[in-house]
């Protein structure tokens, strides 16, 4: 029955010349043999009814929760108006540009921090109006799981959107389309075969893998989880040193952090000639080193450059931007001159993000936000570390991921760093809390190990080394394989 009304809105949808054959350029300037065309529905309020009522059943069907509705402006908005206005739901309008005068919005209704707002979108091909929508409700404090559309023309949207934690429900495929067309005699065999191969030719997200396109896998339980570290070097919206790092990791098999926690420079320093290979970043706390010099962090960016690790300072800034400015920049360490990326806490609000950003951003340099700890009675959890998340949203440009015991953002651009971590579940005497490279990758979904005196205290440390990168990256691959099948 549903299948057989899907039937004839189709055959509607052809007779109202929403779907038309020929030679067509896309958003994207693609060329394109079928184009979609769904902005005529408004002239036939009937077909807008028709359309707003399979759309609100399959957000039934699909028992979807949400606070609100908004429709990817321009065409969807009327479809949104008519389903919030009949089941009575509110409604967020998404404006393309901000006005000049008034309040200036992006989103006009009502946002409430965390609220979950539905996306409608008439057509979806790679998925980029869905996320161009879906960030602007970010910025306003909303979050974005799932959105339904009326045509999918299959070309690589549902992937994209999963890979940044959307679901996509379409309610008519391009094949479905394709077949009730040809099995009514509205287009020849031929016309189908013809869109059915630029379908399979231009999927907008693909992964290459030895040098042959293959189709991106299909998303499992946490979307975004499937993606290895090259794939995700590669989304567009990916901070510069987070795809460097991504690739680092992905080149050297490695995503263990060694945490240099020693207090003479020249101990630092053989220690990142020796496990450099090993290491995607090395971590240093530089104040706790009794004989620190130039020539040091110097000697100490050499050794990065030769063995590709980035070096990060684990300053934990946490003051107003003004004062973050100078320790970052000046002082007898000017750790902006050779740290890659630094960390700071959350407590000061944004202020901190925009004065480390002033010093670091104009230096490629990238920021770490602490949204957790491991330390036992930790403050850092619940509405703290959604704040922290929130943060780093509104500052993507400069943060690129967080200190966390698990994974917290549900976009793949942002990085996550797990400190606390042993090849045995534990503690210290000092309130450390330990965890093994296993439970950290593959169950807490985290992408880089953070390891001190695992390997620092060994006997052996390149041994010790070795064991971590080796523990770390068996997880991740065994993650990312998991959620491919
Ligand atoms: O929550 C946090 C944040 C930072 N750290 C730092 O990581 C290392 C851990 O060293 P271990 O010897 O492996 O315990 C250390 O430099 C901390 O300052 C953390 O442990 N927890």
């Amino acid at each position: 029955m549903a299948d057989m009304c899907l039937d004839s809105l189709i055959l509607k949808l052809h007779d109202v010349n929403a779907v038309k054959f020929g030679e067509y350029k896309l958003k994207s300037g693609m060329l394109t043999p079928i184009y979609i065309d769904l902005r005529v529905l408004v002239s036939y309020p009937a077909l807008m009814n028709q359309v707003s009522t399979l759309i609100y059943q399959r957000v039934q069907d699909e028992g979807l929760q949400f606070d609100s509705v908004c429709g990817v402006p321009y065409t969807a908005l009327p479809l949104a108006t008519i389903i919030c206005s009949r089941h009575e739901l509110p409604m967020l309008i998404r404006r393309k540009e901000a006005k000049d005068y008034g309040t200036k919005r992006l989103v006009e209704g009502l946002c409430r921090q965390g609220d979950i707002c539905l996306i409608i979108e008439d057509t979806v091909t790679s998925g980029s109006s869905i996320l161009e929508t879906a960030e602007v409700l970010y910025k306003e404090g909303l979050k974005v799981t799932d959105a339904v559309v009326l045509m999918d023309r299959e070309q690589g949207g549902v992937e994209m959107l999963a890979s940044n934690g959307i679901r996509l429900h379409p309610i008519i495929s391009m094949s479905k389309l394709l077949n009730v067309l040809l099995a009514a005699e509205r287009i020849d065999a031929q016309t189908a075969q013809n869109v059915r191969k630029f379908i399979q030719e231009n999927n907008t997200f693909m992964s290459k893998e030895n040098g042959n396109s293959i189709p991106a896998k299909k998303p499992c339980l946490e979307p975004t989880l499937q993606l290895s570290y090259a794939d995700r070097a590669k989304l567009p919206n990916v901070h510069p040193l987070a795809s460097r790092l991504l690739m680092i990791m992905e080149e050297k098999k490695s995503n263990l952090c060694v945490s240099a926690d020693v207090t003479g420079s020249e101990e630092l320093l053989q220690l990142a000639e020796s496990l450099g290979p090993k290491i995607c970043m090395l971590k240093t706390h530089v104040d706790i080193l009794k004989d620190y010099t130039t020539d040091f962090s110097q000697k100490l960016q050499a050794l990065a450059e030769k063995h590709n690790f980035l070096i990060f300072e684990d300053r934990k800034f946490a003051d107003i931007g003004n004062t973050v400015k100078h320790q970052y920049e000046g002082g007898l360490y000017q750790i902006s001159s050779w740290s890659h990326v630094v960390n700071a806490h959350a407590v000061p609000g944004p202020g901190v993000v925009k004065g480390l950003s002033a010093v670091g951003k104009p230096l490629g340099r990238g920021g770490l936000l602490i949204a957790q700890m491991s330390s036992q009675g930790s403050l850092a959890t619940g509405e703290y570390t959604n704040a922290v998340l929130q943060m780093a949203e509104e500052h993507s440009d400069f943060v690129m991921g967080f200190i966390c015991g698990s994974k917290i953002a549900k976009r793949p651009e942002f990085i996550h760093m797990t400190p606390g971590v042993q090849m045995q579940a534990g503690g210290d005497q000092l309130g450390q809390q330990y965890t093994t490279p296993e439970e950290v990758i593959y169950n807490k979904g985290s992408d880089v190990i953070i390891v001190g005196r695992g390997v620092l205290e060994a006997s052996d440390r390149l041994k010790a080394a070795e064991s971590y990168r080796k523990s770390g990256w068996d997880a991740y691959t065994k993650r990312v394989a998991q959620n491919s099948q």
